[in-house]
């Protein structure tokens, strides 16, 4: 007989997070700095524990939470890409791409370990610190966190990380 699976899913209206960003795409086409609304679903996959569940949904939302908050009210900058270099100082951090040049003060900066801050990127960068947050209190008996990043109403970029790497 096939064994039951069970998950774990949070979608909060909490999980909001608002944030400038630009993009690259097809080579060197470079966007415009512009916002979105972000949204934010993420799903744990495990047995049941001692409690019948295979998360606390709280702890999981809270965890989930502490990131978004993170994001919000900040513009995203790529930390990995080839053409955007992004440089600070003790005040301003400059982003550069060919002739462009974009200052903002730094508190208004997260800069991700990403090459391009597409939603499938930052959704890897929210799973990564989401699992590393919560792994003790979790466990090692789950088996992988995705985590889905919603940029402008349901277009989604979707990660799925292993618990145990
Ligand atoms: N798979 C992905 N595709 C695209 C991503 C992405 O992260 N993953 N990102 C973008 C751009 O960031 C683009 O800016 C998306 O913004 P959006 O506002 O949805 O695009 P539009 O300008 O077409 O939408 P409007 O509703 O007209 O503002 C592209 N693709």
């Amino acid at each position: 007989m096939t064994e039951s699976q069970f998950r774990v899913e949070v979608t909060k209206e909490q999980f909001v997070f608002s944030a400038a960003h630009f993009i690259t795409f097809a080579g060197n086409i470079c966007e415009r700095l512009h916002g979105h609304n972000y949204g934010v679903r993420a799903i744990v996959s495990g047995p049941l524990d001692e409690n019948r569940y295979v998360v606390d949904f709280i702890a999981l939302r809270d965890a989930v939470l502490e990131q978004t908050l993170a994001l919000d009210h900040h513009v995203l900058l790529p930390e990995k890409h080839a053409a955007i270099h992004v440089t600070s100082d003790d005040k301003e951090t400059t982003a550069r791409f060919e002739d462009r040049r974009w200052v903002f003060p730094n508190e208004d900066c997260v800069i991700l370990p990403v090459v391009n801050t597409t939603a499938e990127e930052i959704a890897k960068v929210i799973a990564e610190r989401v699992r590393d947050k919560t792994r003790k209190q979790f466990g090692d008996a789950l088996s992988w966190l995705e985590i889905a990043v919603d940029e402008n109403n349901g277009q989604w970029g979707i990660c799925r990380i292993p618990w145990n790497d």
